[in-house]
């Protein structure tokens, strides 16, 4: 293997990585908007992408999910290469992606939501998200468009969570919800983690970031020019809010 980039820690400490990008280019028509991005997540990780508007967070989880397909480097993921996979054989490997727009059925109800298609083996059942988010169960027959933000969110993430998935994926799970609502998404994340989920999350909202990831990646015109840990936040502080200043 040869390596331009630093080793990640993961290397150094011995642990194999559960999913690991490197040298990540990826593009929209002639804009090259991601140049060289290297992260990894460990099993069991919580990892957040920060950064400012713009600088290639989401643009990179699309990349690792496969749904933009014009890019370029090496995406592997439980020791396979997932870089030039389309975005159902990704889920298939045990990825899931809820996109900023959580991607729920808005003229199914929250019922018809949870079954179809049905859970996989070793999936979030219906019975289970309703102990997740008891809202939820509440709002059983009310169809998803009719739903508040924060129950969209939680409906967007049980969903994905039917099919068994090892390494989640989120895009901003916490903007515009009330903080009640992020405590509670938060919590969950925290309880998912503990049963081994990966997560790897973009977020604006450094509050919820720092509360929940073991280390923070942070953007800079679409390439990670830092990486902070969990116990360096409060140090650096004055460095994260810079970077996410305007
Ligand atoms: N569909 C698209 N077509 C063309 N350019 C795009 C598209 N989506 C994003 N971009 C551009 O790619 C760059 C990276 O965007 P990306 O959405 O990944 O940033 P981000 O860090 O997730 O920020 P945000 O929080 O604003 O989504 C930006 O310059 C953006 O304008």
């Amino acid at each position: 293997m040869t390596l331009s980039a630093p080793l990640p820690s993961s290397a150094l400490s011995g642990t194999a990585p559960l999913l690991e990008v490197r040298d990540l280019h990826a593009y929209y028509g002639q804009s090259h908007v991601l140049h060289g991005v290297n992260l990894h997540v460990n099993p069991g990780e919580v990892v957040s992408l920060i950064g400012r508007n713009g600088a290639g967070k989401t643009t990179t989880l699309k990349s690792i999910m496969g749904v933009l397909r014009s890019r370029s480097g090496q995406i592997r993921f439980d020791g396979h290469d997932l870089t030039r996979l389309p975005s159902h054989r990704v889920a298939a490997r045990g990825v899931a992606w809820v996109p900023e727009e959580r991607a729920i059925l808005g003229s199914l109800s929250v019922h018809e939501n949870l079954e179809l298609p049905p859970a996989r083996p070793g999936g979030w059942s219906t019975e289970r998200a309703f102990e997740a988010f008891p809202v939820l169960r509440e709002r059983g027959h009310h169809p998803g468009s009719k739903l508040s933000g924060g129950e969209q969110q939680m409906l967007a993430i049980v969903r994905v969570l039917r099919s068994g998935p090892r390494l989640l994926l989120l895009d901003e799970p916490s903007e515009g919800l009330a903080p009640v609502i992020v405590q509670r998404i938060g919590a969950m994340l925290q309880e998912l983690r503990q049963e081994g989920l990966s997560v790897l999350l973009v977020e604006q909202n450094l509050k919820f970031a720092t509360r929940l990831a073991d280390r923070h990646y942070v953007f800079v015109d679409g390439q990670v020019v830092d990486e902070v840990l969990a116990h360096e936040v409060e140090s650096r502080r004055a460095d994260l809010l810079r970077y996410l200043s305007v």
